[in-house]
């Protein structure tokens, strides 16, 4: 395990001269002075600018055996803080919480859970908002609507936000109204019961609505509303005029801080309270009478003045020390707005507030979906089925959890785009990938069988070479196949191979890394070694590999094998079709199989190398074929040794007797016939029409594939042992065809339209002149997707078989498959 801390001294370091001396003289300064540690590695100047500082291995594995033991808490950071409050979340009552106080919510909790983890106590503050003007007009309105007090319940009072909505429009329309609601507010903060009543009602409704949201999250919070703070607020308004801080202007009570144009208001002109005073009260509240340390206040970035003038006017009552660093101190931690996909403000789409219940359900069944999609292809490939309750017990779990993790993992300060598509997603950085990979570990751990509570205790594990790691992870890529592969799984499969035997894949990577570092070595003085040899491929067989150590005795002088890529068309230079050039396919001259080997050459040849290696490359056909100036068409029918088209049956019927002929598979390129022991694949090209959905491919494009499949085939010869494989479909014959699919192909491909559904289109659609090419190959077995790996052995023994043919494919001909999924493989047990 490594880990290189880069630090950014100057971003400007790259400016200018003096800027970059400086941070030299800083860089070598900081490298100098690094003390002497365990920790450290080592460390060195990475660039201008950067000092890269290398952990110690051993300092790490012996730190998490430590913590293994001891347990994580012992990695807890000792803060000088003893108790925190963290006033978060923070709603309005009878007003919707939204997607602002989720992010709050999330954020708060995560900063709690910190501190908590930290052993600092935490008041987890949820300081809503019950103690507004909003309460006066909503009374009011109730009081119109039920003249009875007694009529008051959840379900009259019904929809919050309905009655929010009414009471405004009333309260904005009618001034009387807007009078009485006014009233109704002074006899509330009065303390007149009727009107405490309704209000305890409302604030009761709206808690139901928060706490639905916070069970969903598991979120813990306690609620101390701003009303709790109102009696503290005349002492402390009376304590901050006698320190001469608060003034009086244009009729209200403020106090002015230095910096802000506005000043803070404590007492509104009518002699009520508003939102600074009771934070004020709460501040006062917090420092002297929870004693709190640390008081942490997450809300959006819009109210970042507000606590600013608020702490401001802290300092100036010396509640809070000037130094940002010194304890008791007041953060204001904020965060961006929730956008839509638009890029608007994150609202429904009739642009209403999105209730957060709605948006976890939502979460939660677009989660169902997806799991039950997943379900459908265990299904298919013969997986663990699960039954619906679990899909639906995971599924809410996962979907919460993604949209926490989606918001904590987005920078807090920027605007964050709220995207179900992205946060649900399978793959990449979510939460739904995170929990997979947990799941996994965890299944992994109780397939091994072992006490993880007992191994925690052994000795310290040794900090573990890469060569081990990757031998693990081999072995966990070949645990995966098999349970990706529709093996059987309740049977005892999950054997380690047989142990007997001294089978162990490293020795292929080992074999291969030495081979590789052979050729670095032996690059300028020009031998080379054969891979096949090294790697001692087993070409076709699904036994495992044997022991072979490497013998160097093996160098070979290399000889470059461009002169076999091109075989398939020398022999077309030497036909008299006059539409191909002469031009010769460059040799190939440099073999790469690594950057690191690219890098090892001397500096002067690297070009060279590079444009070598381009021309090699089999998809420039730019460089090995000249395609501005011949036809591709007639080049094609050049290689496949052909003057005109053929006819499909007549290639296809050369295997077997045309009535037994049968549809095998198909796809959007085209389709596969079974023809006695061969498979035809039919590729239609260059027509107009479009086939299944999609353009047909060029002559061109299937030139390319061609001279590919003719390319591989050269792997087969066994005749030269050097960089040989049968891995590859042999491919037997390649014809270029014209004409409509005929009866019997109709009738096959009828045939197996009834029985699987066909998703091509009818080859009646094709007209008389279509023109395909026909790829003639062996019969390869069954392919991955349906094929059941029994054990272990098997599975790694595919893995070996396809990491040696793409080796050897690579350092043949710079092959690379860049497509490999598992209707590729083709399987057959010997
Ligand atoms: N002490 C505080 N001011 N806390 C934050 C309250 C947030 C406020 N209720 C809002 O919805 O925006």
């Amino acid at each position: 395990m490594v880990a290189v801390v880069v630090v950014l001294i100057n971003t400007a370091a790259n400016k200018g001269e003096p800027m970059r001396e400086r941070s030299n003289q800083a860089t070598t300064a900081i490298l100098r002075n690094l003390p002497e540690s365990e920790m450290i590695e080592s460390s060195s100047i990475g660039g201008p600018g950067f000092v890269n500082v290398l952990l110690s291995n051993n300092w790490i594995a012996e730190n998490i055996q430590k913590m293994l033991v001891d347990g994580i808490e012992t990695w807890a950071p000792r803060l000088h803080v003893r108790k925190a409050v963290v006033d978060f979340s923070s709603p309005n009552i009878a007003k919707e919480i939204h997607v602002g106080h989720l992010r709050s919510t999330v954020i708060g909790d995560c900063i709690a859970r910190m501190l908590e983890f930290s052993n600092v106590e935490v008041l987890r503050r949820n300081h809503v908002g019950d103690w507004g003007t909003q309460f006066g007009m909503l009374i009011e309105n109730l009081f119109d609507k039920f003249p009875s007090v007694e009529d008051f319940n959840e379900t009259a009072i019904g929809d919050l936000k309905a009655l929010y909505k009414e009471s405004k429009q009333r309260f904005d329309e009618d001034p009387a109204f807007k009078a009485r609601a006014q009233q109704a507010v002074v006899r509330l903060q009065g303390g007149e019961p009727k009107y405490r009543q309704v209000w305890m009602q409302i604030c009761d409704i709206s808690r139901k609505e928060f706490d639905k949201v916070y069970n969903c999250l598991g979120v813990e919070l306690e609620e101390k509303g701003e009303s709790f703070y109102n009696p503290y607020i005349p002492r402390v308004i009376e304590a901050l005029t006698n320190q001469g801080l608060v003034e009086e202007n244009e009729g209200a009570r403020v106090i002015w801080i230095e910096g802000f144009s506005t000043p803070l208001i404590v007492v509104k002109k009518d002699g009520g309270y508003n939102y600074a005073s009771t934070d004020l009260a709460a501040l006062w509240y917090r420092l002297n009478e929870e004693q709190a340390d640390w008081i942490i206040y997450v809300t959006d970035v819009g109210q970042q003045e507000h606590f600013d003038k608020v702490f401001s006017a802290a300092k100036r009552a010396s509640w809070l020390s000037a130094d940002n660093r010194a304890y008791p101190k007041a953060s204001h931690v904020g965060f961006g707005l929730v956008l839509g996909e638009d890029g608007k403000r994150f609202r429904t789409r009739s642009s209403e507030v999105v209730r957060l219940v709605d948006l976890l359900d939502e979460a939660k069944s677009r989660m169902l979906k997806i799991s039950k999609e997943k379900q459908a292809d265990r299904k298919k490939y013969g997986g663990i089925l699960w039954t619906d309750e679990e899909l639906e017990k995971i599924s809410e779990p996962v979907g919460y959890a993604a949209i926490k993790y989606a918001d904590l993992k987005s920078n807090r300060l920027t605007n964050y785009t709220f995207s179900f598509k992205q946060m649900l997603n399978t793959e990449g950085n979510t939460a739904v990938s995170l929990l997979y990979a947990h799941a996994r570990i965890c299944a992994i751990i109780e397939k091994s069988e072992q006490n993880i509570q007992e191994l925690k205790k052994g000795k310290v594990v040794q900090p573990a070479s890469f060569e081990k790691e990757r031998e693990y992870f081999e072995e966990v890529d070949a645990f995966e196949l098999l349970e990706e592969s529709p093996s059987p799984k309740r049977f005892g499969t999950w054997t380690m191979g047989n142990q007997s035997e001294n089978v162990t894949i490293t020795h292929l990577c080992s074999r291969l890394k030495k081979w590789q570092i052979f050729k670095k070595l032996n690059y300028n003085c020009g031998s080379s070694i054969t891979l096949s040899k090294i790697l001692e491929t087993p070409s076709t067989t699904l036994k495992p590999i044997k022991r072979e150590d490497f013998d160097a005795s093996i160098l070979r002088t290399p000889e470059k094998s461009s002169p076999k890529i091109t075989t398939g068309l020398q022999s077309i230079q030497s036909r008299p079709d006059k539409n191909i050039t002469n031009k010769d396919v460059p040799q190939r001259d440099y073999i790469s199989l690594s950057n690191e080997l690219l890098v090892s050459v001397k500096e002067e040849s690297c070009e060279d190398i590079e444009v070598g290696v381009k021309d090699l490359s089999l998809a420039s056909t730019s460089a090995s074929l000249d395609l501005d100036h011949v036809n591709p068409f007639a080049m094609l029918l050049a290689v496949c040794d052909q003057l005109a088209p053929a006819k499909l049956l007549d290639v296809l019927s050369k295997y077997c007797d045309p009535d037994s002929i049968a549809k095998i598979g198909e796809g959007t390129y085209g389709e596969a016939f079974k023809a006695g022991n061969t498979v035809c694949k039919i590729v239609p090209i260059d027509g107009d029409i479009k086939v299944n959905g999609e353009v047909q491919k060029r002559s061109e494009e299937l030139l390319e594939e061609v001279v590919l499949s003719l390319t591989l085939n050269h792997l087969r010869n066994e005749g030269d042992a050097r960089n040989a494989c049968t891995t590859f479909i042999d491919t037997l014959d390649l014809k270029v065809c014209q004409g409509p699919y005929d009866a019997v192909l109709v009738k096959a491909w009828e045939d197996w339209d009834d029985k699987h559904g066909s998703e091509n289109d009818h080859p009646k659609q094709f007209p008389e002149n279509q023109c395909y090419v026909v790829f003639v190959l062996q019969h390869g077995g069954k392919d991955l997707e349906g094929f059941v790996l029994l054990n272990y052995d098997e599975a790694r023994s595919l893995l070996v078989q396809v990491t040696a043919a793409l080796a050897v494919a690579e350092a043949a001909y710079e092959f690379e498959h860049r497509d490999l999924h598992w209707s590729c493989y083709l399987l057959f047990l010997l």
